[in-house]
């Protein structure tokens, strides 16, 4: 038998379902395992993420990744359909794939467009793509203030995602001018200050939008501080 390189994350059933009120299904534990597998042996040629114990990866990179969009999760999305209705989402300064690929993967009918300035981050996500046969996920290479300004990009997504790539008024600049009209960014933070959120107020308010809600909550491991800030586009 091949022996397996790379170890098996753990499943956190329990966990998923106390703390976001959904688990993977077996072909979605199967995707993580795919991509944390990917991840491992890519980090050997590109510097792609310093997470790769398996519980780290499965609280910071996985969990994390959905916190952000707990709301939209089929359990507990509450509308007019039983399940969200198709997505248009982009992720912003992507780096190795997140929170849009564990996205992707959870919200299978959600288009996801993966988006980096760094083109050799950009061909290791094209090349997972393939191996993990992801059709829902697309990849745009450039930067996101060029990119948001482009025609064809602005005001085309419903949500955009953006985790550790800048400063939250700048976070702010790159997502919200790619957001339809009441179309929602989330942006990803750790700390979160006073400072920040005034800064932030007058930045969204000028780009035609509105901080519509701020999520605290501790990650279920390490037991590490995040925060969650949704802004909402007013119109485009
Ligand atoms: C620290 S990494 C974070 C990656 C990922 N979002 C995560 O949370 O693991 C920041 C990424 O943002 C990308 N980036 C930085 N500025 C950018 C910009 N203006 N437009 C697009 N990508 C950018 C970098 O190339 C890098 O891959």
């Amino acid at each position: 038998m091949k022996e397996r390189s790379v170890a098996v994350l753990p499943e956190m059933h329990e966990i998923w379902q106390q703390t976001l009120n959904w688990q993977p299904s077996i072909a979605q534990q199967a995707q993580f395992q795919q991509l944390y597998e990917a991840i491992v042996i890519g980090n050997q040629k590109l510097n792609l993420t310093r997470i790769t114990a398996p519980e780290e990866f499965w609280e910071k990179h996985l969990w994390d990744s959905l916190r952000g969009i707990v709301s939209l999760l089929p359990t507990n999305y509450v509308g007019a359909h039983r399940c969200p209705p198709l997505h248009k989402i982009i992720d912003i300064g992507t780096g190795a794939g997140f929170p849009g690929i564990p996205v992707a993967i959870a919200l299978p009918d959600a288009e996801v467009t993966l988006l980096d300035s760094t083109q050799k981050k950009v061909a290791f996500l094209n090349s997972l793509m393939t191996e993990m046969s992801l059709q829902n996920i697309q990849t745009l290479v450039g930067r996101a203030e060029n990119i948001n300004k482009q025609p064809q990009q602005s005001n085309n997504y419903d949500i955009a995602l953006v985790r550790a790539v800048a400063a939250a008024d700048v976070c702010a600049n790159y997502a919200l001018p790619f957001l339809k009209a009441e179309g929602l960014a989330v942006l990803y933070r750790g700390n979160w200050t006073k400072e920040e959120q005034t800064t932030l107020e007058d930045t969204v308010k000028k780009l035609s939008g509105k901080i519509e809600k701020i999520e605290n909550f501790t990650t279920p491991l390490s037991h590490g501080m995040r925060h969650c800030i949704y802004l909402r586009k007013i119109n485009s």
